[in-house]
């Protein structure tokens, strides 16, 4: 709680021997939540914050990716089953073809007979001006694969690796793809990597039986080319859209992250300040002077002095006026601490009950014994009537301890203070009783009576 305003201290506020400086108000209880805000649960309070926000934007990312890996199988899934279904419509026909050993189609310009077909029957005129010519599987696909080529679907091209018509002759990707038929494999497929490209599906052809009646040398089953299917350009892929949710989600998963941790931190640091100040008086409780003793006590803020407090006869003053004003009082009581201890780095709590304490750290005795009779005389300047006292308005009797020592043991110096305050109280009370170490150095007589205060402590 205290890190950084050790050294802090020694240039700020009072000096080593209590004089004030210029300027150092102290801002009191503004100062005390500062300290709390500071404190390192806000910061781990962020620090989760930022975590929590972090995960919340990977976890949309994750979501992102897989969503458009999806949006990417889906996309190539349905290009294949396009492709696979056009490479079987096309097996179909040629099936009819040859089942039908060739079809015959009149002789046109574009349909000229097939060089590369054989047989007595490959044309037959049929009338002076018509002459028919055989169109088996193979120049249908050609013919097919020529009509596709100058449309905007989808194109094919029938090719093996050793044609019979040059012109079939397969490209590097299609004769790669053959390789591969000939070890088995039924199908393969690439899909566009980037903008511009275009799935491309081939598949083998087998020979079949009625094949066989114009290719003898072949076998059922054999590899006899394949057919490569390429898809026009794909639907794009959903992206626009994808980043569009997935911005909203993690915006609004965002804004809820830091609404609700906003709220969480200010119920957080309501509860803390709750939890460290005092209900009564508002300036912080026996729990908040423990804590920032055990931080000063780790920086070794010597000589670190603790003053302890104790209203006067307080229990006469609530039997005389009421619990009420008894509170009212206690809380005139704070706001003389609240003048007194104004020092950038010095303490004041409400230790309990009607007693008060102060921590002063890197403070000499003399600016410790100033500060506390300057409370016990804020206290007396009240001048709340109090009947039941000898002294007739409410005081506060005072006890200092000092610890000029490293290795300090917080709770000796908080007994040390206690045993002073006693000292105090059974000198008189309304007076500052001071103990260095656990040893009793001197103690004030009753400034009514008129004693120096520094003189007595000496
Ligand atoms: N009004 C009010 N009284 C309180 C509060 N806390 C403690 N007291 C009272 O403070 C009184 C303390 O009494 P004692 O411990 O006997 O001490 P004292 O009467 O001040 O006597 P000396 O300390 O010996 O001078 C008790 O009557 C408590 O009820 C509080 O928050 N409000």
């Amino acid at each position: 709680m205290a890190v950084g305003t050790t050294t802090r201290r020694l240039h700020h506020g009072r000096d080593m021997i209590g004089r004030k400086e210029p300027g150092a108000d102290g801002g009191a209880v503004g100062r005390f939540h500062a300290l709390l805000s500071l404190h390192t649960a806000d910061r781990w309070q962020a620090l989760r914050l930022s975590l929590a926000a972090l995960g919340w934007v990977a976890l949309v990312a994750v979501s992102l990716a897989w969503n458009l890996g999806q949006a990417v199988d889906h996309r190539n899934d349905l290009a294949l089953q396009t492709a696979r279904s056009f490479f079987q419509l096309l097996v179909l026909t040629r099936r009819w073809n040859a089942d039908h050993g060739g079809v015959y189609v009149p002789v046109t310009p574009d349909t000229q007979p097939n060089p590369y077909l054989d047989g007595p029957q490959r044309d037959v005129r049929v009338a002076p001006d018509l002459t028919l010519t055989k169109i088996n599987p193979a120049y249908m696909t050609r013919q097919l694969d020529e009509l596709a080529t100058n449309g905007p679907g989808v194109q094919f091209h029938i090719t093996s690796l050793d044609p019979i018509r040059p012109a079939n002759a397969p490209e590097p990707w299609e004769a790669a793809a053959l390789r591969r038929f000939a070890t088995g494999v039924d199908e393969v497929w690439e899909s566009p990597r980037q903008e511009g490209e275009r799935y491309r599906y081939m598949a083998p052809l087998y020979a079949e039986r009625p094949c066989l009646a114009c290719h003898e040398d072949e076998h059922v089953g054999d590899v006899r080319g394949g057919i490569s299917i390429t898809l026009p350009e794909l639907a794009p892929l959903p992206l626009r859209a994808l980043l569009l949710s997935h911005g909203l989600v993690a915006a609004a998963g965002l804004a809820l992250i830091l609404v609700t941790g906003r709220m969480l931190g200010r119920a957080h640091h309501r509860l803390r300040r709750e939890a460290l100040f005092d209900a009564l008086t508002g300036i912080p409780n026996r729990r908040f002077f423990i804590d920032q003793l055990t931080a000063e006590l780790r920086y070794d803020s010597l000589p670190l002095v603790v003053v302890m407090g104790d209203i006067d006869y307080f229990k006469n003053f609530n039997d005389a006026f009421g619990h009420q004003a008894g509170d009212e009082a206690l809380r005139s009581v704070a706001g003389v601490l609240r003048d007194a201890v104004r020092r950038s780095g010095d303490f004041y709590a409400r230790y309990g009950g009607e007693e008060f304490v102060v921590i002063l750290p890197q403070t000499s005795l003399e600016a410790a014994l100033r500060i506390a009779e300057s409370i016990r005389r804020g206290v007396a300047d009240l001048r709340l009537p109090h009947p039941r006292s000898p002294f007739g308005v409410v005081t506060m009797s005072l006890g200092v301890a000092v610890q000029t020592e490293c290795g300090c043991d917080g709770d000796a110096l908080v007994r040390t203070a206690d045993q002073s305050l006693y000292d105090a109280k059974a000198a008189g009370r309304n007076q500052v009783a001071v103990r260095c170490g656990t040893r009793r150095t001197g103690m004030t007589d009753a400034p009514a009576q008129g004693a120096q205060l520094a003189g007595v402590a000496r």
